[in-house]
């Protein structure tokens, strides 16, 4: 297999005295979708956080595509190649749909591409053309999903990590997400996701990591650990 494109070794992070993360070791490779799955707290969106660059390691290595970016602030890690859409969808009011998109271009400057990654946006999500003058906090909760991930493919990134793809949503709405997020896949995008709900993140992704009170407890690939009862048993119902 090539080399990781991202890969953590021993990475510990906190917020102040709180140490949440116990020397975390994972990789994603180029072309893959892998998913964090684990209960309530167990440190999923304060590893992104920390990835992202909006909580600095206290120890451990962090490296993307042969670059180390642990403690790299976020501006840098975005410039880097790495998308964070937070959990929540963080859209800002009083801007339409289309301004929360060109925010996520914020650092780029070739116009041309901008207008076609736009328009690649809209035809995954074609609720957003109809919508893209609205406010984008007026759209339903899952629309406020797409533009949350609209606004992260629009920075054009390598890895698009996504925290909470389902939290919230109707089932239908997830199954459309998740074929977005197929087709985007498809077309070489790399995807790192956290999700909740352990079903869907084993159907969205190739492998799987279970984290649990900040440490990986184990991982392997989403369809064997979809079938492992000792899987099932423990995190069907978190
Ligand atoms: N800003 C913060 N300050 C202090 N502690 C925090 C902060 N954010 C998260 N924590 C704590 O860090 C731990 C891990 O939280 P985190 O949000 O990473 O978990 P998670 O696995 O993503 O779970 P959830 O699905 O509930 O978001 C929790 O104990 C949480 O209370």
């Amino acid at each position: 297999m090539a080399d990781p494109m991202l890969s953590l070794e021993g990475v510990t992070a906190g917020y102040g005295q709180i140490q949440v993360l116990w020397g975390m070791d994972l990789v994603v490779h180029p072309g893959e979708v892998v998913a964090l799955v684990g209960s309530n707290g167990a440190g999923k969106s304060t590893l992104l956080r920390t990835i992202s660059g909006l909580l600095r390691p206290n120890a451990g290595t962090i490296s993307f595509e042969g670059a180390e970016i642990g403690g790299a602030k976020p501006d840098a890690v975005l410039k880097a190649g790495i998308a964070h859409v937070p959990e929540g969808r963080r859209l800002f009011r009083g801007l339409t749909v289309r301004d929360n998109l060109m925010l996520g271009a914020y650092l780029r400057a070739d116009r041309e591409a901008i207008a076609r990654d736009l328009e690649t946006v809209f035809d995954l999500f074609p609720i957003l053309r109809e919508r893209q003058r609205q406010d984008a906090t007026t759209l339903s909760g899952g629309e406020q999903q797409m533009c949350a991930v609209g606004r992260g493919i629009m920075s054009r990134p390598r890895l698009l990590m996504i925290d909470e793809l389902s939290l919230g949503l109707s089932p239908r709405m997830v199954e459309h997400l998740g074929e977005a997020l197929a087709a985007l896949n498809k077309a070489g995008q790399t995807i790192l996701l956290v999700e909740q709900d352990v079903m869907t993140a084993f159907d969205l992704s190739h492998r799987a990591y279970i984290i649990e009170n900040g440490r990986v407890a184990r991982g392997g690939a989403s369809a064997e650990l979809a079938r492992d009862p000792t899987v099932s048993e423990a995190y069907l119902s978190i």
